[in-house]
């Protein structure tokens, strides 16, 4: 048994969730930030590890891409925090230019990741998400095997789910023994904003099927949302938790309700 890693003296974090997804784009950082933006809301300390380090997007979503985490004394590493209050670390918020490669070995990037826990002032947190690479590869078996996972929440496209790589993510986590709070259909549709008809332009989803067949919740279906891009894009997603309040309030309850309430 891998002994887990355990966070710094005076840190105190609730409840770790990973976000999965079996494959990249489908919106898996997203997710992670709008779950964030919706907890956060409520009122929850919430804090973000940004796993996927070498494609790191979720300080550009926040807007905080310019800005650098730093260390006063070469040891502990102070999160970002974003206008509401979210903490942030990634190793983008770490390099001199955000657009360099991270031409780094499979060790060195799950040491990284490690330390992303070990050695970051994450402070009193209720809820730890981490954004994990794509797949289930080397890193997220590290962060399963030596970070404490309360639960995974897998993100998926309705065409991933028909296929074999939402049952490998949601097979690993069984594997490792995490309880699976539940799926995350994303794009799942789109609501024509004029008759609001929802189109479900991949064909009619297979979620249901897929969820019941696996034995997990369906926790969400997120439409395909040309304003939720655009905020994510200009790195302004928290605005979508004020114009989209009752969604993102229905949202947290869930992820609360699955959770199992954080004390
Ligand atoms: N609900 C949505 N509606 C429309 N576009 C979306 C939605 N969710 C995500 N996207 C877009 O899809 C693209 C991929 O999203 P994102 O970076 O979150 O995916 P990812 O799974 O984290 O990717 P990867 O881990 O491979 O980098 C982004 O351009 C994002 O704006």
């Amino acid at each position: 048994m891998i002994q887990k890693e355990t966070p710094l003296e005076g840190t105190n974090i609730k409840k770790i969730i990973a976000v999965m997804s079996g494959k990249g784009g489908v919106g898996k950082s997203s997710v992670t930030s709008l779950m964030a933006v919706s907890l956060r809301n409520k009122g929850y300390k919430v804090g973000i590890m940004d796993a996927d380090i070498t494609g790191p997007s979720i300080p550009k979503i926040f807007g905080i891409n310019g800005i650098r985490a730093f260390s006063s004394d070469g040891k502990v590493i102070q999160p970002v925090d974003t206008v509401t209050g979210i903490k942030v670390m990634s190793l983008n918020l770490l390099i001199d230019k955000e657009d360099d490669p991270v031409v780094w070995r499979g060790p060195l990037i799950g040491a990284t990741v490690k330390q992303f826990y070990t050695d970051v002032a994450w402070g009193d947190l209720d809820v730890l998400l981490i954004d994990m690479p794509p797949g289930t590869g080397d890193v997220p078996l590290t962060i399963m095997q030596s970070l404490p996972v309360d639960g995974i929440v897998v993100v998926s496209s309705p065409q991933d789910l028909v296929k074999l790589i939402v049952k490998k993510s949601v097979n690993m986590a069984k594997m490792m023994a995490i309880p699976i709070y539940g799926i995350v259909e994303n794009m799942s549709y789109f609501e024509c904003p004029d008759c609001n008809k929802k189109h479900y332009l991949f064909g009619e989803s297979k979620v249901e099927e897929a969820a019941k067949e696996m034995d997990i919740e369906i926790l969400e279906r997120l439409p395909i949302d040309p304003e939720f891009v655009e905020l994510c894009d200009e790195g302004r997603v928290e605005v979508f938790g004020k114009i989209r309040f009752g969604f993102c309030e229905n949202f947290a309850n869930k992820l609360e309700d699955k959770i199992g309430g954080i004390e």
